[in-house]
């Protein structure tokens, strides 16, 4: 692989410190402010002729009408939109946040302008989910110190670049025999960590892909039903005699604790968690299960009982060359708040509740 992991790496840095990056695309170099780390001042700095337009993601552009404005070869190409004179910073961030679509009526009308490279402008927003901010960037031209390309952030996200860090016996409620291990790309990413619960017996181990999620695994949210499934895997795991539970870094299915918790403020507007990723301009599943193969390959297991109602992810990890023997059904935690959430699963994401 061409691109350099450690380049990606600065640029997710510099865009969550609210620092300008610049991404290389076949036609032209943008360079490029994160809206949501912005603020006036830095965006004068960065632009002091106020002619830097705003880059949205297609879910955006659809909400504000500007989707006839998107590239019909690229479906899902992002939009630039004008900056107008009266689009200054705190209009600008109304115009990145659906969340504030309520508190802020927009402005407008909008006028999207020709992208000048959309190659380049797709995985700036790419990079804006990878360091969990807002999809949206002011486009200008001033002179940038990290450049990077889209090859530096398939790097960053190749999960063979995940190494097995460190490991410990870590007895946990439910489960008094068990082993954590930590795995983390030398250049820089998230800290995934397994736990190996019980002892193998040469039979393929139970396995649990668990995908982060602050409010449901730590503070109970009934929203959701992930608390009691990490509970309820780890007793499986327990009472089959042995299994691997993968715990991975992918809160909010990939867009990171706070974009997730735009989408529930979106939800309390009525959208379901499906309408709500898109509007905030991310796919409805940005998560990864290639990680979680690497994961297993590195633990030496090519062959697993999947604990989950979600089908994709056996067909991910058959595609990553993980061989999944059995499907595990996995309910637990039904509750009158998530209710609605386990519908919308089960009707628009394809899980078999
Ligand atoms: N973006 C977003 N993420 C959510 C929402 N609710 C839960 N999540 C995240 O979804 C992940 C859990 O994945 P789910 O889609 O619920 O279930 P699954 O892992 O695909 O399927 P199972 O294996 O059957 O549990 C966690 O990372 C949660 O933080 C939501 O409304 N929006
Ligand atoms: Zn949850």
């Amino acid at each position: 692989m061409s691109g350099d992991a450690r380049v990606a790496a600065r640029g997710v840095d510099a865009l969550r410190r609210g620092w300008p990056v610049a991404v290389r695309g076949p036609s032209a170099t943008l360079a490029l402010l994160a809206v949501e780390t912005a603020d006036a001042g830095r965006l004068a700095a960065f632009d002091p002729e106020a002619r830097a337009g705003v880059l949205l993601s297609a879910g955006r552009a659809a909400t504000l009408k500007l989707a006839n404005q998107v590239d019909a070869a690229v479906p899902d190409s992002p939009v630039l939109v004008e900056r107008a004179p009266w689009l200054d910073f705190d209009a600008a961030f109304a115009l990145a946040d659906p969340a504030r679509d309520l508190a802020t009526p927009l402005k407008g009308p909008y006028r999207a302008v020709p992208d000048p490279d959309p190659v380049a402008a797709a995985a700036a927003l790419r990079l804006a989910r990878v360091a969990g901010l807002l999809p949206a960037f002011f486009v200008g031209d001033a002179v940038v110190e990290v450049t990077l390309t889209p090859e530096d952030i398939d790097a960053h996200e190749d999960p063979a670049r995940l190494l097995l860090a460190t490991r410990a016996r870590l007895p946990v409620a439910g489960a008094e025999t068990a082993e954590i291990v930590a795995f983390r790309a030398p250049a820089g990413g998230d800290t995934h960590v397994a736990l190996l619960i019980g002892t193998p017996d040469g039979r393929p181990p139970l396995v649990r892909l668990h995908s982060e999620c602050l409010t449901g695994d730590v503070l109970g949210s009934l929203k959701c039903d992930c608390g009691p499934q990490l509970n309820a895997a780890i007793h499986g795991m327990a009472a089959a005699g042995w299994g691997i539970l993968l715990y991975l870094r992918q809160e909010g299915r990939g867009i990171g604790l706070v974009n997730k918790l735009r989408a529930y403020a979106l939800q309390d507007q009525g959208y379901d968690t499906v309408d709500a990723n898109t509007r905030l301009g991310f796919a409805v599943d940005a998560r990864d299960f290639k990680v979680a193969a690497r994961m297993l390959a590195l633990l030496g297991q090519r062959e697993v009982r999947l604990m989950t109602n979600n089908p994709a992810k056996a067909a991910a990890l058959g595609a990553a060359g993980v061989t999944v023997v059995e499907r595990v059904p996995h309910k637990a935690g039904e509750n009158p708040h998530n209710e609605q959430y386990l519908v919308t699963k089960r009707d628009r994401t394809g899980h078999q509740l």
